[in-house]
C-alpha cells in the first residue's frame, strides 16, 4: 500500500502539491489524474523519494522510500522513459539496472520478453521510437518483481495495440495482488484500465473513488434538441419553455440544444405545448471524458485561447472556485458550467 499524509511540496512561491491524504490500495489499479501541472510527477517523485515534502509523509508499505528495506525489488517505476544512455542496448541498459539493484542477470531477458522487446534487445535504445522506449522504461520498472508500481503516463507515445497491451498489463499486475499506481491525462483510458481514481488539480484532492462511484457522481444525462433550421423563433420559444421548467439550456455549435435536468417525455410536452415541432430529440450520456473535463476545469493552468466553450466554461467555474490552496472537502464537486437559465430567458 502507498500513503499520503498531508503531503505537501513548495518549490520557492510555487506551492505544486498540497495537502494531500490517500491510500493507495493493493490488488487494483488505481489512475492517478489531473490536469498538466496538477502536481502528478511531483507526488510520484515524492514517493519515489527523489524530490522531499515539504511537510506530511508519503510513504510505501510503512516506509519512506529511502528506509525502504530492498527497494527496486518492492517498488518498480516508471517516470521518464527517456531516462536512459541512448548509446546502450536495451539488454545493456536493463542488466545495468539489475547489477545496481541486486538482480540476477536471468530476469533482464524475462522482462525482455514480457514487454516484447526480444528481437531489438541488442539494439541501441537511441534508435527506437517512442513506444519503444516506452516498453523499455516499463521492462525496468518490471526488473525487481515489485509488489508496487508506479508509471507516469504509461501509453505515452503508444499505438493502439501497445495502449491494450499496457491496459492489460496493468490489469494482470493488480489481479496478482500488486499495488499499481499509473498517473494519465486521459480519463477515457483510465475509465478502461483503472478501478479506482485519485484526481487533483492544482495540487489539491479532487476525487478518491472507485471509477464507478466517480461515473456515477460525475456525468450528467442529456437530451440533444432540434428545432427546424430557420425558425429561430421556435428554438428561442423553446428555449424558454425549458428553463422555466427547471432545464439548463446549452446551444450546441449545430444550432441544436443540449438539455440538462428534463426528462425527454416531459421536452416533448412542453414543445407541443408550445407549439414547436421537433426535429430531433434523443438521449445522450456525458462521456467520462467531459465529466472529468468539467471537473477539473477550474484547476487547469494551460488552456487554448482558441476554444471558446472551455473558455466560457473556465469564466463560470473561476467564479466559483474555492481559494487556491484552502483546505476543502475531499471530494470536490464540478462548477458549474454556464448554462440557460430562466433569467436568461426575460
Ligand atoms: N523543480 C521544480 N521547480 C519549480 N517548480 C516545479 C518543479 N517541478 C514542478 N514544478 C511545478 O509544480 C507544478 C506541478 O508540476 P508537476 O510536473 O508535478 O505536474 P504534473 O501533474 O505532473 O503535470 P504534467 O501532466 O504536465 O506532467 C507545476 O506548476 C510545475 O511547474
Amino acid at each position: 500500500m502507498i500513503e499520503a499524509v498531508g503531503l505537501t511540496k513548495s518549490y520557492g512561491s510555487k506551492t505544486a502539491v498540497y495537502n494531500l491524504n490517500f491510500q493507495v490500495q493493493p490488488g487494483k489499479v488505481t489512475g492517478f489524474l489531473g490536469p498538466n501541472g496538477a502536481g502528478k510527477s511531483t507526488t510520484m517523485r515524492m514517493m519515489l523519494g527523489l524530490d522531499r515534502p515539504t511537510s506530511g509523509t508519503v510513504t510505501i508499505a510503512g516506509h519512506p522510500y529511502q528506509r525502504l528495506p530492498n527497494a527496486p525489488r518492492q517498488v518498480g517505476a516508471l517516470l521518464d522513459a527517456n531516462a536512459k544512455h541512448g548509446g546502450r542496448s536495451a539488454r545493456s541498459h536493463l542488466l545495468c539496472l539489475a547489477q545496481l539493484s541486486g538482480i540476477p542477470a536471468s530476469r533482464v531477458d524475462e522482462v525482455l520478453g514480457i514487454v516484447g522487446l526480444q528481437q531489438v534487445a541488442g539494439k541501441r535504445s537511441k534508435g527506437f521510437s517512442l513506444g519503444m522506449g516506452q516498453r523499455l522504461g516499463i521492462a525496468g520498472a518490471l526488473l525487481g518483481d515489485p509488489q508496487v508500481l508506479l508509471f507516469d503516463e504509461p501509453v505515452n507515445g503508444l499505438d493502439p495495440e501497445g495502449i491494450l497491451w499496457v491496459r492489460n498489463l496493468m490489469k494482470r499486475l493488480a489481479s496478482e495482488g500488486r499495488t499499481v499506481f499509473v498517473s494519465s491525462h486521459l480519463m477515457s483510458e483510465m475509465a478502461q484500465t483503472a478501478d479506482h481514481l485519485i484526481v487533483i488539480g492544482r495540487g489539491q484532492l479532487m476525487a478518491d473513488q472507485p471509477v464507478a462511484d466517480f461515473i456515477a457522481h460525475n456525468s450528467t444525462g442529456f437530451a440533444r434538441v432540434r428545432t427546424p433550421d430557420g425558425e429561430p423563433e421556435a428554438r428561442e420559444k423553446l428555449t424558454r419553455a425549458l428553463a422555466q421548467a427547471g432545464g439548463q439550456v446549452l446551444p450546441e455549435q449545430d444550432g441544436a440544444l443540449k438539455v440538462i435536468g428534463v426528462e425527454l417525455p416531459r421536452i416533448s410536452d412542453l414543445a407541443h405545448a408550445a407549439d414547436v415541432r421537433l426535429w430531433e430529440l434523443s438521449p445522450h450520456s456525458a462521456s467520462l471524458e467531459e465529466a472529468y473535463m468539467r471537473m477539473t476545469q477550474g484547476a487547469v493552468d494551460y488552456r487554448s485561447t482558441d476554444d471558446p466553450r472551455a473558455a466560457a466554461a473556465a469564466a463560470a467555474a473561476m467564479a466559483q472556485q474555492q481559494p487556491q490552496f484552502a483546505p476543502g472537502p475531499h471530494v470536490h464537486q464540478q462548477p458549474a458550467q454556464p448554462a440557460y437559465t430562466p433569467e436568461d430567458a426575460r
